[in-house]
């Protein structure tokens, strides 16, 4: 059962970067609470700042103002009780499957567990994602599904307080993405872990969130919905596509994202064509 309490908050929480062009105030007064065992997505038009709440949760970004707890703790920089996978895998090129998992753990419970536990700590995490077959390859000799379990294994493996993923399944295709997806799902339901997601895509945050949070567009992004999936669990794709909750759910978010958060830049583009094409014809004239 998900316990009530805030395990991982973050109040009021503004991020402005500052650079040679000036300041760009990305977030502006993030206020989140996730419970512990829930599971999070974070959706919002490109470029809004989730990966930036991501590395601020990470501890990879200090946040301007604002603070982030978790377990009750402060967050001052980056640990291990937070696990993050990226969109493209980070495996170490040189080393086996295996053994990009061995380096996690090794690092990790060197000295709690012996050598014979922590072995058997890496193959019963390489196992839950399906990769005791490949333990020996090198990540160039195994797919960019294959690579990403083996990142979701690494993160699993260091028991990690907070998973986060930025686009777990952002660069894979369409079949191999569910793969994953129920995966995660089935994973998610052994071992209760806290995670916070980031996607784009609306179908992916509805099967897999308990709450979808939806960010408004930058400058100065701030939550400005948050959806409760109120879909019990396990939740079947196919039988979710006739669902009316599930149905719901999807155009909320989808009128967030298209209606009260229509990018306008989205225009931009079009009309700097338009001026290209006039620009040549008047070259040309
Ligand atoms: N380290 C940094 N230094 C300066 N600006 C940054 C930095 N990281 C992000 N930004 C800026 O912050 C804004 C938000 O970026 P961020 O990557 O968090 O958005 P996003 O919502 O994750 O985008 P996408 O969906 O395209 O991945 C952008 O304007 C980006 O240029």
């Amino acid at each position: 059962m998900k316990n009530d309490k805030a395990y991982l908050s973050l109040s009021q929480v503004d991020m402005v970067f500052t650079g040679s062009s000036g300041t760009n105030p990305v977030l502006k007064g993030i206020d989140l609470q996730v419970r512990r065992g829930e599971y999070i997505s974070l959706i919002g038009h490109s470029g809004c700042g989730k990966s930036t709440v991501l590395n601020i949760i990470a501890g990879l970004l200090p946040a301007t103002s604002g603070v982030v707890l978790l377990d009750d703790r402060e967050v001052a920089g980056p640990g291990p009780d937070r696990a993050v996978v990226f969109q493209n895998h980070s495996l170490l090129p040189w080393l086996t499957v295996r053994q990009n998992v061995e380096i996690a753990v090794d690092k990790i419970f060197g000295r709690s567990r012996s050598k014979a536990e922590r072995r058997d700590w890496v193959l019963h995490n390489l196992a839950m994602v399906n990769m005791s077959h490949a333990l020996d390859r090198l990540p160039s000799q195994i797919s960019g599904g294959m690579k990403q379990r083996v990142g979701i294994a690494r993160a699993l493996s260091m028991e990690p307080k907070v998973l986060l993923l930025d686009e777990p399944f952002g660069a894979l295709d369409a079949l191999t993405r569910a793969h994953l997806q129920d995966e995660v799902i089935r994973i998610q339901a052994e071992l209760g872990n806290t995670v916070v997601m980031i996607t784009h895509d609306v179908d992916e945050a509805v099967l897999m969130s308990d709450r979808v949070v939806m960010m408004t567009n930058g400058p100065a992004a701030t939550i400005g919905q948050v959806l409760d999936i109120d879909l019990p669990r396990p939740r079947s794709r196919i039988e979710l596509a006739e669902d009316r909750t599930y149905n719901h759910c999807r155009q909320e978010i989808l009128s967030f994202l298209y209606e009260k958060q229509r990018k306008v830049e989205a225009i931009a583009p079009v009309r700097s064509m338009a001026a290209r094409a006039r620009e040549q014809a008047a070259a040309q004239a």
